[in-house]
């Protein structure tokens, strides 16, 4: 029969008790240099009596600010052997629910056999109590994996039973592993350990459904398997494995899509940063830690997050103010709203700092419908390497959704279309709208026709849109013209009267100096006139 963890102790335990005893008594009793002696002859005893060794993997390294790799791949490597002989287990859902993985409980035990050694797992959960007075219960947990084993198999257990555990986990996770997407919570609730919530990623788009440029598309792809493969080389290089990709472009036109395909490319998880939820840049260094290899960092609209001072630009209405102020709740969220501090700098530093190298293989995308508004250094070379254009639809795009949407590889309307789509601008949105049926049975013709119609609209639309704007410039040019000559005239009156003016003053001012104007002299001459004769007389 086997024995358990708890069994060998209950044996050794007395022996032990008594070695502690005998301890105490030398502790009380014998001199310094010879209770150092003692000391060192009641190790080697203890070794005797309890020749085993035992590793403690916790759940969380570094001040608990991530989780243990060796952690979870036992906690994996587990849930394959504690089916077998644990009697307490925990069950989760994996993989759309399809497929159960069950672990071992809490202070739970299992005896596992590698290559004929015996091998005892226990896993411990402790409670810290929060000596600090709070509102809420503390629920602050210990946990962690201990590993028991002979001390004659310290060699095997050390240098080959740690690696292989930890590449089977690795392959467990794998096959079991549900991508995920997870979002900030800007209010950090105490039963939650983390800044992120998530829920299962389960988003179809893939490239082949995406429609955009097939050269472009492909040239993407590339990018992203060597990305993949590139841990020896970033490492050569010495840079954090990581990549940016910048994508812009007027909505509906498929930069959202564009993330959901790239992640279920490279399998990696979403965490979808919402900016303007986080609180300050400390916090924001937080989220980042939190974040797990092999994912995805979105941040959309990255224009509309962040202003150029880093402060939180939030237009809003005249009447959509007033609104708020009568609101309380959304008066309650304006207020916390002003207490989030994220500068550019902090986002700066989120993407390239050095704490952007804690983990690795990780992708940041940032989408804008307006990429001239981003600050510079926000876009470089190195934030985000890549910068990716989603245009209007072009006639090669078309053909995808036409395939995605009606499984047609040719149409006699693909001529007019492609003409059409030379002449006019519509998303991939508008484009799959159209094409899709919009009843059960409707005939592809009946689509096509809609898509050319509505084709047809836009550029009409287009043209006159583009005539209205012409007349208004034409109208413009002619006001400034008008204006102009305007100005002009005014301009020359204001100068006669100008000249005038200094005209009628340079009369003024002979007049004063007594010059005789018209032979006739000024009154005030003659009054100096008659005084300088009275004073001769
Ligand atoms: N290039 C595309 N390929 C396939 N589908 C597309 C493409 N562009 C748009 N779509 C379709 O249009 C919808 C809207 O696209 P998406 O949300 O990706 O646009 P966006 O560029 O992110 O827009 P916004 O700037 O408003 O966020 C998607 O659900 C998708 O079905
Ligand atoms: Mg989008």
């Amino acid at each position: 029969m086997v024995m358990t963890m708890g069994e060998l102790w209950t044996q050794v335990g007395s022996l032990m008790a008594t070695v502690v005893f005998v301890c105490a008594i030398i502790q009380q009793y014998f001199p310094v240099p010879l209770r150092a002696h003692i000391d060192r002859y009641a190790h080697k005893l203890t070794g005797l009596l309890y020749p085993y060794i035992t590793i403690t993997f916790p759940e969380y390294t570094g001040e608990r600010l991530r989780r243990s790799e060796a952690f979870t791949a036992i906690q994996n490597y587990l849930a394959t052997r504690s089916t077998i002989r644990a009697t307490r287990m925990r069950a989760e859902a994996v993989k759309n629910s399809k497929s159960l993985i069950l672990s071992m409980d809490d202070n739970e035990e299992v005896i596992d056999e590698y290559e004929g050694v015996k091998i005892w797992w226990t896993s411990t959960k402790v409670m810290l109590t929060n000596k600090s007075f709070s509102r809420y219960p503390s629920n602050d947990e210990k946990r962690s994996y201990q590993l028991t084993f002979h001390r004659q198999h310290r060699e095997i257990i050390l240098e080959t039973f740690i690696h292989h555990i930890m590449e089977e986990g690795k392959s467990v996770e794998k096959k079991n592993r549900q991508r995920k997407l997870y979002m900030n919570s800007s209010k950090n609730e105490w039963w939650h350990k983390s800044n992120w919530r998530h829920v299962p990623f389960e988003h179809p788009a893939k490239f082949r459904t995406l429609a955009m440029d097939p050269e472009m598309k492909q040239g993407i792809i590339n990018d992203l398997i060597k990305f993949k493969n590139g841990k020896e080389y970033y490492e050569k290089v010495g840079k954090a494995w990581k990549r940016g990709y910048l994508l812009y472009g007027p909505p509906g036109t498929g930069k959202s899509t564009m993330i959901a395909a790239i992640a279920n490319f490279m399998e990696y998880d979403v965490y979808d940063l919402e900016l303007t939820s986080v609180k300050d840049n400390s916090e924001l260094k937080k989220l980042l830690i939190e974040i797990s290899n092999k994912s995805i960092i979105v941040i959309e609209d990255i224009d509309c997050s962040l202003d150029l001072t880093g402060q939180r630009k939030k237009k809003k209405t005249e009447d959509e103010g007033d609104k708020e102020m009568k609101d309380p709740v959304k008066q309650a969220e304006k207020e916390e709203e002003k207490q989030s501090k994220v500068t550019l700098s902090g986002l700066l530093n989120f993407i390239d700092g050095i704490w952007s190298a804690c983990g690795g293989e990780r992708l940041i995308i940032f989408t804008t419908n307006h990429k001239e508004k981003l600050d510079e250094a926000l876009i470089r070379r190195g934030r985000m390497d890549k910068h990716i254009e989603m245009s209007y639809c072009s006639f090669a795009a078309f053909k995808v959704l036409s395939m995605n949407y009606l499984d047609v590889e040719w149409h006699e309307s693909y001529h007019r279309i492609d003409q059409l789509l030379k002449e006019t601008e519509m998303t991939p949105a508008d484009v799959a709208e159209n094409l899709m049926p919009k009843y059960e049975g409707e005939e592809t013709d009946e689509c096509f026709k809609r898509l050319v119609g509505a084709l047809e609209t836009a550029k009409e639309e287009a043209k006159k849109k583009a005539e209205e704007e012409a007349e208004a410039a034409k109208k413009a040019e002619k006001e400034k013209e008008a204006e102009a000559a305007k100005r002009a005239e005014k301009e020359k009156e204001e100068k006669e009267a100008a000249a005038k003016k200094d005209e009628e003053s340079s009369i003024y001012t002979a007049e004063n100096n007594g010059i005789k104007c018209n032979g006739v002299a000024t009154k005030e001459a003659k009054e100096n006139g008659h005084m300088e004769n009275d004073q001769n007389s």
